[in-house]
């Protein structure tokens, strides 16, 4: 049985289950249970910390986990990316008061507020800047005005939390994170992994295309098939009036209304857009 490790709370665990389901996998009856045993597909959801999710993977306890990027470096684990899901977009930052630092090249001898002591140290060091860090929790925004630390380092989204501390960012991104599913760095190959990585992949494909059907003159195939290039080659099927064919291709979801205006001007009529629920590539 594949035993996959799930976040249990946080900010990425409603994605991760959503994403679980939508590629078949049973669900938890309720946000309290550890362990979930998937017979149908013979998969076992252990629901864990996201912070602990590396540290599973990487000793080869559990075979595969969903965690986040910035998770998986901070935990300096012997685990590998193997998919990104796309969800749960990050970016982990160095912010402080305004004036206070206006690059990393700042923060020799200065207090640095964190909870990703890993990720803070190995960048500090591999920039040879000698700062010292505060393993915090959490909140750590709040650190600041409470004279613990200088500055911060910490998970930037939407970058409310900071501005409502006072606090700015500075330097560049220390890195970009997403959601990822991770394997053992030393891990062979193995089948079942091999088929949750298809059924993820087949649910990150039904949401990122949709399916566009539409009616066009023969003559007009070729440029109409150029638009719609589809992701090997689009279906050209012949109708009963002989002057026409019907093409089917996946589009991009994101370029839907942009492709459907470019066919409409090339002699496109009929066009049709549907959803994709499930595929394999
Ligand atoms: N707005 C966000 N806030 C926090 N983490 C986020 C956010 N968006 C994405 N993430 C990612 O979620 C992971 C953090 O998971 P964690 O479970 O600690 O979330 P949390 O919402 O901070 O929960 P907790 O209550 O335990 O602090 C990281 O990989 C982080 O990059
Ligand atoms: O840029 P934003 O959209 O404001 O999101 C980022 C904030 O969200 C997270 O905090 P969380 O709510 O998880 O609390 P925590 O710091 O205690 O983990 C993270 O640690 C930042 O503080
Ligand atoms: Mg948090």
């Amino acid at each position: 049985m594949l035993r996959v490790a799930m976040p249990n709370k946080g900010a990425l665990a409603e994605s991760a289950a959503e994403m679980m389901r939508e590629a078949g996998y049973r669900g938890r009856r309720e946000s309290k249970e550890l362990v979930v045993v998937d017979q149908d597909n013979d998969v076992e959801l252990f629901f864990l910390r996201p912070r602990d999710i590396a540290l599973y993977v990487g000793s080869g306890t559990l075979e595969v986990g969903i965690t986040g990027r910035d998770l998986l470096l901070d935990s300096g684990a012997e685990a590998r990316e193997v998919l990104q899901l796309g969800f749960g977009a990050s970016t982990f930052r160095y912010a402080g008061p305004p004036g206070v630092a206006s690059s990393v090249a700042d923060l020799g001898g200065r207090r640095v507020a964190t909870s990703f002591l890993g990720l803070v140290r190995n960048d500090l060091s591999d920039k040879g800047i000698d700062a010292e860090v505060v393993r915090l929790d959490g909140a750590v925004e709040t650190a600041v005005t409470l004279g613990v630390a200088d500055v911060i380092a910490d998970v930037v989204e939407t970058g409310t939390t900071l501005r409502n501390a006072g606090l700015a960012v500075f330097g560049d991104p220390i890195l970009q994170s997403e959601a990822v599913l991770i394997r053992p760095s030393g891990g062979g190959d193995n089948p079942a992994v091999d088929v949750l990585v298809r059924r993820l992949t087949g649910v990150l494909t039904a949401r990122r295309y949709v399916m566009m059907d539409y009616d066009i003159r023969v003559e007009l195939v070729e440029q109409a098939c150029a638009l719609t290039p589809g992701l090997e080659s689009p279906t050209v099927s012949p109708l009963h009036d002989r002057g026409y064919v019907a093409v089917r291709a996946m589009v991009p979801r994101s370029r839907t209304n942009q492709v459907m205006d470019e066919l409409y001007e090339v002699g496109a009529r009929a066009i049709l857009v549907t959803e994709i629920a499930a595929c394999r590539l």
